[in-house]
């Protein structure tokens, strides 16, 4: 347990979002760069329903006066089958973003819930090619825009170049790295826009003021404001600090300001949406669900039931 919670010491202090110490020179120089190119897919020559961005989605919501209900599901759990139809059970339920999560082998920043769909996911076979052609096929059925969630090592892996390329060909609008270290965001961020991507970046309660102002500044899509210290985890209750983290980054930024953490409840929703939050994030009490259901059938019934209670909960 010391070693993961200095491990997740280390994604507050060390990724973009926080302070900058760069990952150890061992880290980049251990990685394999393996590319392959990819071959051009419909998917890239036809436009998908949702070719609306993420800022252009809190455009849409803020004029109408309503709060994004942005769900975050791991890709693969308890299959990518299932995930395909979650993400369309998400998508009817009134989900305004869907943050998707690459499944990955040592994610730092997740709690139990997300850590145990990751390795359920990964001993599946699921990998970042399988995700893609799911992707591919999935995205034209729906209406509301996908974010993906990778934590940096696949993206190294891969080539940043090719890396977005192939995510832009699958219709994918957003990105969300929580990892990434403060001197790497500058050229991730120049790819992801080369390719119409909008990379999200993330600021915590523990994020100095002027590094909140810099993230704020270098976020597209919107600002992911984490809610609490620590790890991904449903909690009893969502921190009263938000209302004023939320103030503080609404003073530095008129972007969309998108709340997770903990978010697990109608009642959560609500308030985070009454403290000013442009979007709420709930993630592992959705992965909970479709990973622990007797049955893929059941996981994603009661994903829906969910789902819609909380977007009910919703301005
Ligand atoms: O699981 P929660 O507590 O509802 O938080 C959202 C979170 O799952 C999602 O945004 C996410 C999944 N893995 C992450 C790692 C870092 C930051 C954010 C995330």
């Amino acid at each position: 347990m010391a070693s993961f919670l200095k491990a997740t010491h280390f994604i507050h202090s060390n990724s973009n979002n926080f302070q900058s110490h760069p990952f150890p020179k061992s880290y980049t120089q251990r990685l394999k760069i393996s590319t392959s190119p990819k071959p051009l897919t419909m998917a890239s020559l036809t436009t998908n329903a949702a070719t609306v961005g993420l800022s252009q989605t809190f455009t849409r919501l803020k004029k109408q006066g309503k709060v994004a209900l942005i769900p975050y599901i791991t890709a693969g759990d308890p299959d990518l089958a299932t995930t395909a139809e979650a993400l369309k059970v998400l998508d009817r339920c009134g989900s305004d973003i869907i943050e998707l999560g690459v499944p990955y082998s040592d994610p730092l920043a997740d709690g139990p819930v997300i850590q145990a769909a990751a390795s359920r996911s990964l001993n599946k076979g699921t990998n970042f090619a399988k995700v893609m052609s799911m992707l591919e096929d999935v995205v034209p059925q729906l209406s509301c825009p996908i974010a993906l969630f990778t934590y940096y090592n696949p993206i190294l892996k891969r080539g940043v170049e090719k890396f977005m390329a192939t995510v832009r060909d699958t219709g994918v609008h957003g990105l969300v790295v929580p990892d990434v270290p403060l001197e790497e965001t500058e050229m991730l961020r120049k790819e992801a826009a080369r390719h119409n991507i909008e990379l999200v970046l993330l600021t915590t309660p523990t994020t100095p003021k002027t590094r909140m102002k810099a993230i704020t500044e270098a976020s597209e899509g919107f600002v992911y404001l984490v809610s609490s210290v620590g790890v991904t985890g449903a909690r009893a209750s969502v921190s009263s600090k938000v209302q004023s983290l939320l103030k503080d980054i609404k003073e530095a930024t008129p972007k969309p300001v998108a709340v997770g953490f903990g978010i697990s409840k109608p009642e959560h929703v609500k308030q985070v949406a009454e403290w000013g939050a442009d979007g709420v994030i709930v993630g592992s009490a959705m992965v909970r669900i479709l990973g622990e259901a007797k049955s893929p059938e059941e996981g994603l019934k009661e994903l829906e039931v969910f789902a819609t209670s909380l977007k009910s909960a919703l301005p």
